[in-house]
């Protein structure tokens, strides 16, 4: 049997491989190897698989097991095919399953004046010879329950996904009921404000355009989320109130919330994911929209002519992406442009040197507004969290050198300090992700906390009422999705780790609206954009109904 067990185990693995063995019945085998395939499979669900492949002599052992079964008792793993899952990653994966399967075989009666609407939101080009992608997939989209509509930043998704919007209306009569979510609240504003500005562009009947919604909530506060608990309000017996859902930066969406997604929408109701295939997965378990997009080739609709994102920043995404490891670093290196930006020098000077904008502006002013503006400017997103070159090092490095530029970063709470939601708190309205800065009020002499709503007016809150959140003039690439920013700097750590991948690398050059600088060496760049995220699940033999 296969040696499974190193010794990266955290102390709730072994918990769980203890608890596991200690109740475990082998027929008298010994249970060592039993422990080590436990270990190994709660190790593997922290790192995102949803399940473990297991050679045969595992799958023989695992067979004599009162700790196993293939699903079809309450046992606290489930062994299906060569796959072993805990019980409830299984649950999540075959209720996904077999609630696209049934969304998959209901047809939905193409509109008789489908050429003539398509044609009037998406109009042909008579001088071009090009595939018009967008109106390739409304023509699908209007005629699916399901669809995936993908692609890099720029294509369009969101103009797409309004002008289906628009055109299913028109065919409704305006009385579809239309629901819009993100896995993020910074994702959901984004979409918020770009449909607000695509709907100006519509020239359209109020009332149609009143159809359309713009309101976007998180996909936590959509499916009602109940205190101390797993559970949402919304479930199979309480289904959403909608005809048709539409999620973006679905690339975001674990596989437990998107099993939940699907159990709460409406067996007739249509659902629409956008997001961008090639982005990180989840931190959760599973790499769903990905492995969706695999396995449903006729639900995937990929845009793959971009209209915003051009130049240099697109080049390093596409070389990163199509792992053109060197052709990555040459544009990195390239000095004949400055908007993709090679930084080997120190990297806490080159922060502070960019966020010299925004602490100017806090020394001369406690004006909320232009402190945002000034700091929305910039970002650094870290690769990892600890380390010197990670977000915690990076934070403390530069508020020590910060305190010599008058700014009080030896007080937890000072004029001037960046924060970060790290945990939603619906009853506040403050979500995961949210930026907060905190300024001097003067009207009342004390410090308040200031974050943007999703209208983009400001609001204050007193620092002793936040949730969790941290310092955030770096973050990790990981917290970046769903945001964007004009001027992001990316740090990867001084040696090779393990986290480090072409995705990650990906997500945060495609966070960079006008320009990019990666602090790294080229050792560590050339192994991350070689290195890609794989993810065990079950997902693409399930789809394609073969369970190997
Ligand atoms: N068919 C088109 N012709 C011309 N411009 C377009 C077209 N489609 C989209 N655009 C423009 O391209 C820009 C990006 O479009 P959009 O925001 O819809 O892309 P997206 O894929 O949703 O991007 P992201 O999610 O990265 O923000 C917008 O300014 C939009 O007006």
């Amino acid at each position: 049997m296969d040696k499974i067990v190193t010794d990266n185990y955290s102390r709730l693995d072994h918990a769980l491989a203890d608890f596991l063995s200690a109740r475990c019945d082998l027929g008298g085998e010994p249970k060592s190897q039993f422990r080590d395939i436990v270990l190994a499979l709660s190790a593997a669900q922290s790192a995102g698989h949803s399940c473990l492949m297991m050679n045969d002599a595992q799958q023989t052992l695992l067979s004599t097991s009162n700790m196993v079964s293939s699903g079809e008792m309450n046992t606290p793993l489930v062994m299906d095919g060569a796959r072993l899952y805990l019980q409830r990653y299984w649950q999540y994966e075959s209720s996904l399953v077999a609630d696209i399967k049934q969304r998959l075989t209901r047809p939905v009666t193409p509109p008789a004046q489908l050429d003539t609407l398509l044609e009037k939101y998406f109009p042909a080009d008579a001088e071009s010879t090009e595939t018009d992608w967008q109106r390739e997939a409304a023509a699908k989209v209007t005629t699916q329950a399901f669809s995936m509509i993908t692609g890099g930043p720029g294509t369009g998704k969101t103009t797409t996904v309004l002008r289906i919007l628009a055109l299913l209306q028109e065919i409704h009569n305006g009385e579809l009921s239309i629901a819009l979510a993100a896995p993020t609240g910074k994702a959901a504003m984004r979409l918020q404000q770009s449909l607000m500005s695509g709907k100006l562009q519509l020239d359209l009947t109020e009332d149609l355009l009143d159809a359309i919604p713009e309101k976007v909530s998180t996909l936590h506060r959509l499916l009602g989320p109940i205190n101390q608990s797993n559970h949402f309000r919304h479930n199979a017996d309480k289904p959403l109130n909608c005809d048709l859902l539409v999620v973006d930066e679905a690339s975001m969406i674990d596989l437990a919330l998107m099993s939940k997604l699907l159990v709460a929408l409406a067996p007739d109701a249509r659902l629409i994911l956008l997001g961008d295939q090639d982005q990180l997965a989840s931190v959760e378990s599973g790499a769903v929209l990905s492995d969706l997009c695999a396995s449903l080739p006729e639900q995937t609709l990929q845009l793959k002519k971009t209209y915003r994102f051009s130049g240099p920043i697109k080049e390093l995404a596409t070389a990163v992406n199509q792992r053109s490891a060197s052709l990555a670093w040459n544009i990195l290196e390239d000095s004949s442009q400055d908007i993709v930006n090679l930084v080997s020098d120190d990297v806490i000077s080159h922060m502070l040197s960019h966020y010299q904008g925004y602490i100017k502006q806090v020394k001369q002013s406690n004006d909320p507004e232009a402190a945002f503006e000034a700091f929305s400017s910039f970002q650094v997103l870290a690769a990892l969290r600890k380390g010197k070159q990670g977000v915690e090092g990076l934070n403390l490095e530069l508020e020590k050198r910060l305190q010599s530029r008058g700014i009080e970063t030896y007080r937890t709470w000072y004029h001037g300090r960046p924060v970060m939601i790290s945990r939603n708190d619906p009853s506040l309205g403050l979500f995961n992700g949210d930026i907060g800065l905190c300024l001097y009020d003067e009207t009342i002499g004390q410090l308040r906390v200031w974050f943007e709503q999703s209208d983009g007016s400001l609001r204050a809150i007193m620092p002793g009422r936040l949730p969790e959140h941290e310092t955030v003039y770096a973050m990790t690439i990981h917290k970046s999705q769903g945001s964007e920013f004009p001027h992001v700097m990316i740090v990867l750590p001084e040696n090779i780790n393990p986290l480090l991948s072409r995705e990650l690398l990906y997500t945060a050059i495609t966070r960079a609206k006008v320009r990019v600088d990666v602090a790294t060496t080229k050792p560590v760049f050339m192994h991350t954009v070689n290195q890609q995220v794989q993810r065990n699940s079950g997902l693409q033999a399930k789809l394609s109904g073969v369970v190997s």
